[in-house]
């Protein structure tokens, strides 16, 4: 009887976790979607509406994981309107805590199935002519925390696209009869289609290839199907905005001007300072580090040309672009100014859109440029240097802030036998595997790096050596049974882990490297596929 008891109020915290999961996904949604809506009454008052709903079921059902930062998220709101942006400041508050919900959504479910549920994350459907196909796929695609859902036939697909449009379709060409003609019906209705992925056990003439791209395909594999690949596609689908709001800053003479800029860029979730006195200009950015700088072109003291100049001849500021902003009308001039240090010339007053088309492009390039210089060009992940860099400053804000801190270092096991027995592109997909897999399992806020060959860390802030402890099991059981595709085998791979917590304000990175070294060392002693805590397990 209490046994039965004590299931039904498993089944229903169950229940409502998944409440609250489905809540927080509309809420991290709706501030994803004000890259394009931009600032309105009704996306705010939306918006407001799911951060409501979202506090209440927390309140009633959920950790303080949710509750704490929807909580903050109410109050900022209450602080803003529809009508206009907030300032930059509560803009910045805003998505701070949109990225702590999202971490507390993305940490775990409580079914401890081995799958992982993430907030704002819409489903893949799978539509494969073999159900049994399909469904091994869904569990690998569990396992990167990809919701994935198995679609039957044609009837089955068009329902699941009524109910719910998913991230993307993956389609074998067989799937009910025509698999690109039963994509191309569903797709014909959407003003957005969903990219397609299909596969085909034949190799595709032009005809069916030309069909797939019809169908919104965007990727075609012929044979089996490389999970690792496709984990990688579907991973850019997914991404989400900049997991920080961009950063830009506004150079102009005229208050009113700058205000003006400010505002439509807000609008659009930038966070912007302004600049009226061009000789305070560099030590702004020192403190501001903007992501691109929107330029006036005159000025009293110094012409934008000058000043671009003046911030070009700083190598840290090589990678950050200058927009000009001017009422210049002369092309001549223009060009000028764009050989002179600019990126691109907008003239005033430029439309609401380009204005945060252009800026947004040019910050996405600049923080994907700023991405390539530190990270590991295989895996995408940081790179020795600055995983030690990211460790330093988790270190310091553990100290500042009292809170735990792990370090923990992962090895593939026998990856010699793997590139000997099936080469290196096969070990080489195995490293990317893994990446992408410690990329899905792990927060925004941990930092993941490549730190050599087969070798990677993870700095996990705000983490006890408990907790620690359990995800790294758990991400090593999921990762051994994910299925590797190794010419036409398909093989399993597994690794070691060494977790070590800072546990004195004596410690750090070398010593914390170094002990979580050791207990890596444990792991591999004690027979591989397996975690060890530094001091504990020997
Ligand atoms: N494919 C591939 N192999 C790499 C890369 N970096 C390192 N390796 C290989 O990884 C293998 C590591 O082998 P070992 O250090 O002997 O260890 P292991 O075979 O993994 O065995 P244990 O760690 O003891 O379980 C070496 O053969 C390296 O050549 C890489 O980027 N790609």
């Amino acid at each position: 009887m209490t046994h039965s008891k004590e299931q039904q109020l498993a089944e229903l915290k169950r229940h409502f976790g998944r409440r609250v999961m489905d809540q927080a996904r509309l809420v991290i949604n709706a501030w994803q979607s004000l890259d394009d809506v931009l600032w309105n009454p009704a996306w705010h008052a939306e918006f407001v509406q799911h951060c409501a709903k979202l506090h209440k079921l927390a309140g009633r059902y959920e950790s303080e994981r949710v509750q704490g930062p929807i909580g903050r998220l109410v109050g900022l709101l209450e602080q803003t309107e529809g009508r206009k942006p907030p300032s930059s400041n509560v803009i910045e508050q805003i998505s701070d805590n949109i990225r702590l919900l999202a971490d507390g959504c993305s940490r775990r479910n409580d079914d401890h199935d081995g799958s992982l549920t993430i907030a704002g994350r819409k489903p893949v459907y799978i539509c494969f002519e073999d159900t049994a196909q399909a469904t091994s796929l869904a569990e690998q695609l569990n396992f990167f925390g990809i919701p994935a859902q198995v679609i039957s036939d044609q009837k089955d697909l068009d329902r699941a696209m009524h109910h719910r449009l998913p991230a993307a379709l993956i389609v074998g060409v067989e799937f009910d009869g025509d698999g690109v003609a039963a994509v191309k019906t569903v797709q014909a209705n959407l003003t957005k289609p969903a990219p397609v992925f299909f596969q085909s056990l034949e190799e595709p003439d032009i005809h069916l290839r030309l069909a797939a791209t019809r169908a919104n395909g965007v990727y075609f594999q012929e044979g089996q199907l490389d999970i690792g690949l496709l984990v990688k596609h579907l991973s850019n689908i997914y991404n989400f905005r900049s997991e920080k709001p961009f950063r830009v800053l506004v150079v102009d003479d005229s208050k009113a001007q700058a205000m003006s800029v400010e505002r439509t860029l807000n609008g659009a979730g930038m966070v912007t300072q302004a600049v009226t006195e061009p000789m305070t200009v560099l030590s702004v950015m020192q403190t501001f580090q903007p992501d691109a700088v929107l330029m006036d072109m005159y000025m009293p003291g110094c012409t934008g040309i000058e000043l671009a100049q003046v911030i070009r001849q700083q190598q840290r500021y090589d990678t950050v672009p200058i927009v000009y902003l001017s009422a210049e009308q002369d092309l001549d001039k223009q060009m000028d100014a764009m050989g002179q240090g600019g990126d691109d010339f907008l003239t005033k007053p430029a439309a609401k859109e380009v204005l945060i088309t252009t800026v947004r492009n040019r910050c996405l390039r600049n923080r994907g440029l700023k991405d390539q210089m530190i990270r590991d060009s295989l895996t995408g992940l940081l790179d020795h240097i600055n995983t030690l860099g990211a460790l330093n400053e988790a270190i310091q804000a553990a100290r500042e802030q009292h809170q735990p801190l792990c370090f923990a270092m992962i090895d593939i096991d026998h990856f010699k036998d793997v590139n000997d027995t099936y080469g290196h592109a096969v070990g080489d997909r195995v490293i990317r595997s893994l990446a992408l897999y410690l990329r899905q399992r792990f927060r925004m806020s941990d930092s993941i790096g490549r730190y050599g060959g087969e070798e990677f860390a993870l700095v996990l802030p705000d983490t006890t050596i408990d907790i620690a402890e359990q995800l790294l099991n758990e991400v090593c059981h999921g990762f051994s049974q994910i299925q590797h595709e190794a010419g036409g085998e398909m093989i399993h791979v597994s690794f070691s882990a060494g977790v070590a917590s800072m546990y004195s304000d004596q410690e750090d990175a070398s010593t914390l490297s170094r002990a979580a070294d050791e207990a890596l060392y444990v792991a591999k002693r004690n027979g591989r596929a397996r975690v060890c805590v530094y001091g504990r397990d020997d």
